[in-house]
């Protein structure tokens, strides 16, 4: 679903991306990790073209997004949703209005099929009806992520970019906002592309992990693979007290 190949991305004297590999297969979930400032939300908006690269490729769907002209570049990018960190939502209109944006934008519907696809958005995501009419800054944290997301889904894409999408909320708000992506993905048949410090996370609905490091990603695998690594990054990264915990908690697993 997505290839990235030599990336190099600078801004002035600074390069955030030295020569990055990535692929992203279809159907999986992969999260990808690394430690602050190092360039995660870089490759994200690298790869959704909101950043230049300097140099290197990026494939989405089997196409060389250089290669494509305005219109069909417009046409793939309505093949994905995107969650940004903070929900990133109008905050003068309403949440139906939010989730009616990139539909408004994108499809030529009436008012009234948009409205029931609003509401079924909502229900996918676990939000009740009356939220379609409330402006972002009445919904607390959590409500505004699934929001965002119901907006991300708005025209029904193959791939779902979420950046640090539990970053704020608490660990019941976190861990039921996992399980809403772990549905959606598999309900939907969706690939994901999951930026997240969190590691619960990683565990709970990562098929791969990839690290990025000095701007290449260091390592990519299964988790267990990753806790497995000798390199100095990962270890560090990973086997602190809270990857040891759940280092713990894999090793309790009977099937490990
Ligand atoms: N528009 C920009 N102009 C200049 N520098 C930028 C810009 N965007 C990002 N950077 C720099 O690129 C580096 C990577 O930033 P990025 O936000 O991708 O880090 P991150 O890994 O997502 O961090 P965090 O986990 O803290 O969110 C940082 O040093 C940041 O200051």
């Amino acid at each position: 679903m997505i290839s990235v190949r030599g990336l190099i991305v600078e801004f002035g004297a600074h390069r955030v991306m030295d020569g990055l590999d990535l692929d992203v297969r279809r159907g999986e979930v992969l999260g990808f990790v690394g430690g602050s400032g190092q360039g995660k939300s870089v490759l994200m908006r690298t790869i959704l073209g909101l950043v230049q690269k300097k140099a290197g490729s990026i494939r989405l769907f089997g196409q060389d997004r250089d290669a494509l002209p305005p219109r069909e570049l417009r046409l793939l990018e309505q093949r994905w949703g995107v969650l940004f960190q903070n929900g990133a939502l109008f905050s003068g209109l309403t949440v139906k209005q939010n989730i009616q944006m990139p539909m408004r934008e994108n499809r030529d519907l009436s008012q009234s099929f948009m409205d029931d696809l609003a509401l079924l958005k909502l229900k996918l995501v676990g939000l009740p009806a009356d939220a379609a009419e409330k402006l972002p800054s009445e919904l607390s944290g959590g409500m505004i992520k699934r929001a965002a997301l119901a907006r991300a889904l708005a025209l029904d894409p193959e791939l779902l970019f979420l950046d640090e999408p539990t970053s704020g909320l608490d660990p019941i708000g976190a861990a039921d906002f996992d399980e809403l992506i772990a549905t959606l993905q598999k309900t939907l048949g969706l690939t994901v592309f999951m930026v997240t410090h969190d590691l619960d996370s990683l565990y709970s609905i990562c098929d791969r992990v990839a690290a990025l490091s000095q701007g290449k990603v260091i390592g990519v695998g299964s988790l267990q693979e990753l806790l497995a690594s000798d390199q100095p990054w990962l270890r560090a990264y990973f086997h602190g007290t809270r990857g040891n915990r759940l280092i713990g908690t894999l090793e309790r697993k009977p099937d490990g």
